[in-house]
């Protein structure tokens, strides 16, 4: 926010353009930095999701920064080597990063394939749900767009995108059973989220000068279920089980004839 101009550039930060053009006035206008104001409209921004987590927010950093260099953000099409190294840099094991990647259960694409802007990466980007963890095992059948993309891999519903990175990390022997842990367990996946990211939020800070403010933080309605699913005209055949250790769990699959994913609104 503080070095758009420079960062918003950078191919991995392809989009983040708009929120922080959107963003940056409040900031200015209500003294806030502009790291606690990032922290405070994700912390209330998931908290619109049903069934999303209440994030700690803690007060306080400084707005003193210097422009990041370019080529320290993961891209889609990173091997998992390279995005594990790079996170691992910053503090988080490979299963950390399946905690962060929880986020993608509450997200679309724009700029991969931007002949359909407003893809998602689940088919309920509304939800903080398990459904993501589920979706990305299943087998790719097709591209939702023009199908020529770096980053992105086949996905099994229409309307919904797949990047190469959520595929790989999925099925990748480090992070595949705790990809799979989230599917019956929504509080889990609540909680480990919450957790990394209080992690995440004081990174390169010390938590003992920040101030917890975390009650101004709404409470987020409770999750449809503790359980994902199947989506309508998928069985269990269709998931690429990659957890060594436990089985696929048995859930059942949404009633009806297959359908495919609305796009998300333009913001
Ligand atoms: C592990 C490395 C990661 C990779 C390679 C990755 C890649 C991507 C890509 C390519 C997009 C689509 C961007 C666009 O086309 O507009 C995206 C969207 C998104 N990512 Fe990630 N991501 C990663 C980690 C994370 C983390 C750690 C978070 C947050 C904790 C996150 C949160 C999101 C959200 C919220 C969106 C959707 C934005 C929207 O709907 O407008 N991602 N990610
Ligand atoms: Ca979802």
């Amino acid at each position: 926010m503080a070095f758009a101009e420079i960062e918003t550039n950078f191919h991995a930060n392809g989009g983040i353009d708009d929120i922080v053009e959107a963003q940056r006035p409040f900031a200015l206008k209500h003294g806030v930095s502009f790291g606690d104001f990032i922290q405070f409209a994700g912390a209330v921004g998931v908290s619109n999701c049903a069934g999303g987590p209440r994030l700690q927010f803690l007060a306080g950093r400084s707005n003193f920064s210097l422009p990041a260099p370019d080529l320290t953000v993961p891209e889609p099409f990173d091997a998992t080597d390279k995005i594990f190294a790079r996170m691992g840099d910053a503090g988080f094991s490979p299963n950390e990063v399946v905690d962060l990647l929880i986020s993608h259960s509450v997200a679309a694409q724009d700029h991969v394939d931007p002949t359909i802007p407003g893809t998602p990466f689940d088919s309920t980007p509304g939800d903080f749900d398990a459904q993501f963890f589920v979706e990305t095992l299943l087998q790719g059948t097709l591209f939702p767009g023009n199908g020529s993309n770096t980053g992105e891999v086949m996905s099994p519903l229409a309307g919904e995108f797949r990047l190469q990175s959520d595929f790989e990390i999925a099925r990748d022997a480090r992070t595949a059973c705790e990809w799979q842990s989230f599917i019956t367990d929504q509080n889990l996946m609540v909680a480990k989220f919450e957790s990394v990211m209080a992690k995440l939020a004081v990174l390169g800070q010390n938590p003992q000068d920040l101030v917890d403010c975390s009650e101004i933080i709404p409470v987020p309605s409770v999750a449809k279920s503790q359980v994902a699913t199947l989506p309508a005209g998928k069985t269990l055949a269709d998931i690429e089980q990659s957890c060594n250790a436990v089985p696929f769990p048995v859930i059942s699959a949404d009633p009806g004839p297959a359908t495919s994913v609305a796009p998300v609104p333009p913001s």
